[in-house]
């Protein structure tokens, strides 16, 4: 079974997407840090503005070399958004991510364009979303207790920022599949969003 999960920044897609990998027993991939590993690469060369850069950064990822913890920062967020937006770099990424979800018995992938255009044909579509202001708390108090120097105001507008390029991008812009299901976490806790989750997957598993 493959499962779909997109969604904005900070809805809680990753969260949920370990937790249902978990539950089945199938490997995961968050989408979002191989964008993110890529502009960690850029920018260590200094080059975030350089299209052809970027693009031979994407075909050079190595799965087994991302750091996650060292990927989650704020910057890299916002400088992901930015190499995303390129489609030389998404088409670069595209044959990784196919591979990770053709393995036997399935797996579950999170990001932005899952269930349009990574994996049309996923069992189980997901669209994740929460207010921008749930998901600022959320981000803020993530980040601020990893230590990064932020407010949350500042964490609530790189949200909209990213938001607003992720959805107005021309190529595989953050979009509900038409066949996915949406789940708004805005007034659940983890398990509680993670029971709908749940709910939702089975009841797409069984036809329903
Ligand atoms: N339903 C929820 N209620 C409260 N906190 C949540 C919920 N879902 C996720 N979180 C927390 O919010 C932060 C962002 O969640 P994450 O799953 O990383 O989001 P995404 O993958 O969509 O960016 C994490 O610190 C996570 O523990
Ligand atoms: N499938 C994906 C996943 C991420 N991304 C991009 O990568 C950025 C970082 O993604 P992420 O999932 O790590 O970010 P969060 O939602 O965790 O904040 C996003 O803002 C998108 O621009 C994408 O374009 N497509």
């Amino acid at each position: 079974m493959i499962i779909a999960i997109d969604g904005p920044a900070a809805s809680g897609k990753g969260t949920l997407a370990r937790r249902l990998a978990a539950h089945y027993a199938l490997p995961h991939l968050d989408t979002g840090l191989l964008y993110r590993a890529v502009a960690a690469r850029c920018l260590a060369l200094g080059r975030l503005d350089d299209a052809p850069a970027s693009e031979e950064a994407a075909r050079h990822l190595d799965l087994s070399t991302l750091d996650p913890e060292a990927l989650r920062t704020a910057a890299l967020g916002e400088a992901a958004s930015v190499v995303a937006a390129r489609q030389g770099v998404r088409a670069a990424l595209l044959d990784l991510q196919h591979r990770f979800a053709a393995q036997p018995g399935g797996a579950v992938l999170d990001g932005r364009d899952i269930g349009t255009v990574i994996c049309p044909r996923a069992e189980a579509k997901l669209f994740v979303t929460a207010t921008p202001e749930v998901r600022a708390e959320r981000r803020y108090r993530e980040l601020a207790s990893r230590g990064e120097p932020i407010t949350y105001d500042a964490v609530l507008a790189d949200i909209r920022k990213r938001d607003e390029r992720d959805s107005a991008r021309a190529t595989a812009p953050l979009v509900m599949a038409e066949d996915a299901a949406l789940l708004d976490t805005s007034q659940l806790d983890i398990p509680a969003a993670f029971a709908a989750a749940l709910a939702i997957v089975e009841a797409r598993r069984h036809g329903r």
